[in-house]
Formats: structure tokens, sequence, C-alpha cells
């Protein structure tokens, strides 16, 4: 059933940004660790020391070559509204250590982000590892402080928009995706935001009806078992009558139609003896109350015996009246063959009956859908329409997290690195630039980083792209157009103009139009090619130069 289109969510007209969606995102909302530091930066009078963070991920997730980047609206609103309340500021000096100076806590009392920069890729892009997502410049202290809302309030944004944009992949672009997971989804922020970025990734409505009017996200449901069951017999119904569409004249007993039309549809059909009759109570009583969106529950006591007969036999006394049904959902048992079954039976009586578009009735299915069922229906044949999936989409079932990460990559312009055994894991340093450079066919071929004052890759100037870790990788590059990837999204003091948050359908067309223009085995599911991250020959040596300067050598005994 569909519901009425709820607008996006209101902002104010006079420029100033609404806090975070969820009222639990507030500067505590954060590791201890972070003040702990803040206090020992203060106490060092190392508090106000320019900083340059970047937040990132080292891998794509779910074996995939691609990732959306999602959850940058709520860090600029947390940056935009972040301020200590004095009950705040009690509870970290409780939480600290009583040696520390109650001066601290004036400078907590006086603290917001009007000092930070913050550059992003806008949200929705389709992004790739290692290449800064956010780059976060301000006094240190501060911008410590956003390292772990930041990054929890991007991590599972990202990870579950780009498990709804591997669905649609799978799905087709013409099948409709429905959210079902609120109920399964980790709590509920979990569900509220599994909704919105799922909406992101592609899916066209959920069932999440907060999300739907905080986001104005479409609103799609059907109905459960439960309502089935919970009806007897055709005897419950006691009011029958039901106005004609065109309100021309009332049909006095909708129920004895639908009888009517049950025996038309057995003795036509002659394989099946008697329905369940309090399905046959449900689904009419259903059609009663929704004439114009009468969708049926199909599977809760036979399908094709039961469930399709009863389904077809109210929907054809709807159409009696004017009414057009919508379609069934199959909730179990093999999808790919009850929807061959149910359409056929559908075609059935469209020419038996000659009720036109009969036939193309809408059929949805759920019941634990994933990516690999989704690969696996396709590969059968099917004739499904719309999937509803929960569990396996919003929970993220296939990978736990994104692994995101905040790295200084600057302090008082002198770049920072941070080693580690596994180069993988090594930061690139700087304050950086990004740049998307695209080839002759129009697809993205490779993203680059150079430092913040190198010149820029030019259209039809070849390049060296080189990997940032392995000397032997590198490729020259002629750019048919270059895109800088990072924007100014919270200004500071800069006096830098700030990219408008766009509203999340904008989002969601970005993201869609970013994944179809990726060349295709990028995007493909079983060993997709990776795509190239790289630096420029400039960054790529300061890179190895710091490398050698700051890890210690080595003696051997
Ligand atoms: N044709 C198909 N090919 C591959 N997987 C399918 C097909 N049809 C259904 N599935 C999947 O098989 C699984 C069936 O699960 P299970 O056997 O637990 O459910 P069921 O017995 O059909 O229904 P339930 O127990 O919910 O009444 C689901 O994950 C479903 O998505
Ligand atoms: O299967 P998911 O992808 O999580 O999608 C949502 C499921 O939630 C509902 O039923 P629920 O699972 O609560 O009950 P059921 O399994 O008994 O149908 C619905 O019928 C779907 O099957
Ligand atoms: O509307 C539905 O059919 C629905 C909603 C949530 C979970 N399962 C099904
Ligand atoms: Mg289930």
């Amino acid at each position: 059933m569909e519901a009425k289109d709820n607008g996006p969510n209101q902002r104010p007209s006079n420029g100033t940004i609404n806090g975070p969606t969820n009222p639990m995102v507030t500067p505590l909302l954060n590791d201890l660790y972070q003040f702990t530091m803040a206090y020992a930066y203060w106490k060092a009078g190392k508090h106000q020391e320019r900083a340059v963070f970047d937040l990132y991920f080292r891998k794509n997730p779910f074996g995939g070559e691609y990732t959306v980047f999602s959850g940058l609206e709520e860090c600029i609103r947390f940056i935009a509204n972040f301020k200590l309340t004095d009950d705040e500021i009690d509870f970290v000096r409780q939480s600290l250590s009583p040696a520390c100076e109650d001066a601290f806590f004036d400078y907590l009392r006086g603290l917001d982000c009007s000092d930070v920069e913050v550059y992003a890729i806008p949200e929705g892009s389709v992004v790739f590892p290692k290449i800064p997502l956010l780059r976060v410049e301000g006094p240190i202290a501060v911008v410590q402080l956003l390292e772990t809302p930041f990054v929890n309030l991007i991590n599972f944004a990202s990870l579950v928009s780009t498990n709804a944009a591997r669905h649609r992949k799978v799905a087709g672009k013409s099948k409709t995706l429905l959210e079902f997971g609120l109920r399964r989804a980790q709590g509920p922020d979990g569900g509220v935001g599994a909704s919105k970025y799922c909406y992101i990734g592609g899916f066209d409505a959920t069932s999440n009806v907060a999300a739907g009017k905080l986001f104005g996200i479409p609103l799609r449901g059907t109905h459960s078992h439960a309502f089935v069951s919970s009806y007897m017999s055709l005897d419950e119904i006691t009011d029958r009558s039901l106005r004609r569409k065109d309100g021309s004249s009332t049909c006095e007993d909708f129920v004895s139609l639908v009888q009517t039309w049950l025996s038309k549809i057995q003795l036509f059909n002659g394989v099946f003896g008697e329905t369940n009759q309090s399905e046959l109570a449900a689904f009419t009583s259903y059609a009663l109350a929704f004439p114009d969106n009468f969708l049926a529950l199909v599977d809760t006591y036979d399908v094709m015996r039961s469930g399709i007969p009863n389904f077809c036999a109210v929907a054809l006394a709807l159409g009696d009246l004017g009414y057009k049904a919508v379609g069934i959902r199959l909730d179990s048992g093999d999808l790919a063959y009850l929807s061959y079954e149910s359409r056929k039976f559908f075609c059935s009586i469209e020419n038996e009956f000659g009720v036109p578009g009969f036939g193309k009735l809408i059929i949805t299915a759920s019941n634990d859908l994933n990516e690999e069922t989704l690969d696996a229906l396709n590969k059968q044949g099917h004739e499904v329409d719309a999937f509803g999936i929960g569990t396996y989409l919003v929970t993220c079932y296939a990978q736990a997290a994104l692994g995101v990460v905040f790295k200084l990559v600057e302090i008082n312009n002198q770049p920072r690195i941070k080693l580690s055994e596994d180069v993988s894991k090594v930061s690139i340093p700087c304050k950086k630039r990004s740049y998307r450079l695209y080839g002759k066919e129009g697809y993205p071929l490779v993203d680059i980083m150079t430092g913040e004052n190198e010149p820029p890759p030019k259209v039809g100037e070849r390049i060296l792209c080189r990997h940032p870790f392995q000397e032997s990788k590198r490729a020259y590059v002629v750019p048919q157009q270059v895109e800088e990837l990072l924007r100014c999204y919270w200004p500071g003091y800069s006096g830098k103009e700030r990219e408008t948050l766009p509203p999340l359908k904008e989002i969601r067309e970005r993201c869609i139009n970013q994944l179809e223009q990726m060349r295709p085995d990028h995007m493909r599911k079983l060993n997709p090619t990776p795509y190239k991250v790289s630096v420029s020959a400039k960054l790529y040596d300061f890179i190895h130069f710091l490398w050698l300067n700051e890890a210690p050598v080595g003696e051997l005994q």
C-alpha cells in the first residue's frame, strides 16, 4: 500500500542548520580518550595548534570494489550545533581525574566549531579506499573531539547505503525495492538510519513510518500473516457494502460478489477444491477497507490452492466496481516458482474473463532475501516485480563495519605520518587535494591525491599516477575531465563559500547516477576489478621521504 508523500524534512530558511536527527548525537557521544587528550593538549598549551585530519576507509565492503559515501549531512548538523552544556561539562569533570584544572572546563564551556573547516566529497558519491571522504582542519583539541562522532555517523551510513546499492545492482533497475528492516535493525537508530541510507543507495521506499516523517522517504507496505489468520469466517464481515469507485451506486453485498467470482474461478480452473474461507474473509475485509490499494499476502495457508484464487476473486469483484487491485506478496516457499505460477494464473484470468491488465498485477516477494538469493532468483528466472528486504539489508549481515578511520596528516603545517607493519595501514601524510580523472569513454579512470599546493591535473595533460606504496605500480593518464573531490561544507574562518546540504532525493540521484557511470567491471559481483587510487609523483616522493625519516633503523645483533 502506498502512503502519501510527506515532502522533505523542513529546514529553517534562515541559513541555520538543524541539529543531528538523533538527539543522542551530542559532544558526549564520544570516547573518553578524546576528552583526556583534549585536557592533555590544553595542559601542554597545545590545544590551539592547527591540525589537519583525514577521514577515510581502507577497504571496500562486501568483497566489492566500490563504496557509497553517506552520513555527511549528519556530521555537518553535528558541528554546526556543537556546544557542551553545563550539565555535560560537569559530567566530563566527574569522568576525568580530580586533578584536572578548573580553567580547562571554562575552556570547554566556550568551545564550538567556528574555527573548524570541513571539506568533504558530496554525500551519495561513489568513493574508494584511502581517498579522504572528509578533511577536517582546526584547533587540535576540538578536531580530536570530532573523531568518534564523525566516524560513527559515517561508518554505518556508508556501509548500509553500499549494501543497498549492491542489492539494487543485483535486482536490476526495473524492480521496486522496499526496505522492510525496522524490526530487525540494530536498535532504533540502526532502523531509522538504515531506512535513510538504503534510500540513498537506491531503494524506492520504506515501511518505517518514522523515517517517512523525518526524511520524506516514500512509505510502502502490505499486511502480515496475523491479519489473515485473525479472521475465522466471512460471517465476521458485518458491513458488506462498497460504493463503486465512480460513486454512481453501491454494491450492498460485496461478500456475495466475491463468492460469485470465486465459484467462476473454481469452475474455470477446476484444479482446486475449497479455498480457505478465513483467508477469503481477511482479503475481502481488507479490500473493503482499501478498495483502491488492495494487495494481499497469499502464503498463509497455500499459495496456489487458496491464496491466489482467493485474491483473484476479491480483485475481480473490485474490478466490477471500478477498482483496480494492486497485487500480491509472497513470503515463503520457492519464490521463483510461485511467482511464475501466480503470473500464469493472473494471465489465464485475464484471458478467460477478458480483464485487461490482470496479468500485470504486481508480485512482491519477501523472506530472508539478500544479494545471493536475488542473484539465484535472477538465474532461475522469476516474475517478481518488487522485493521487500529486511534483515540482511539493514543489519549489513555480510559485513559488520566499514573500518572508517580518522588520521592526523598535518600539524602546524608539518606533515605527519602513521607507520604500520601492515603497509595498507600506513597513513598518507599532508594536507591534500583529491581529483577524479575521467577517460575517453567517460568512465572515471583513477582518483589521485596531490599536495595542497601542487598544480591541479589538467584536461588533456598527461599526468603520472602512482600507487601510494608500491613503486612498480604507476600509469600515465591524459584526463578528458577532471573533478576535484573535496568541497567546502564548513568554512570556519576561511571565508570560503559553504556548499549547501542538498535534499535527500538529490543525494539519492547523485548516488544512482554515479553508480551508473562506473565501468562495469568495477561493479560486478564476482572478482571485480579494483578501481585505481593513486598519488602524484611529488606526493609519492614525499610520503617515502617522510616514511624513511620517521622509521627507526633496526640494528642486527
Ligand atoms: N527460488 C529460490 N532460489 C533460491 N532461494 C530462494 C528461492 N525461493 C526462496 N528462496 C530463499 O530460500 C529461503 C527459504 O527459507 P525457509 O525455507 O526458511 O523459508 P520457507 O520455509 O519458505 O518460509 P517460512 O519458514 O518463512 O514460512 C529464503 O531465504 C528465501 O529467500
Ligand atoms: O525476511 P526479511 O528480509 O527480514 O524481511 C522482512 C520480513 O519481516 C516480515 O515477517 P517476519 O520475518 O517478522 O515474520 P515471518 O518470518 O514469520 O514472516 C515479512 O513477512 C518479511 O518476511
Ligand atoms: O509491509 C510489509 O509487508 C512488511 C513490513 C515490514 C516487514 N515485513 C513486511
Ligand atoms: Mg521472516
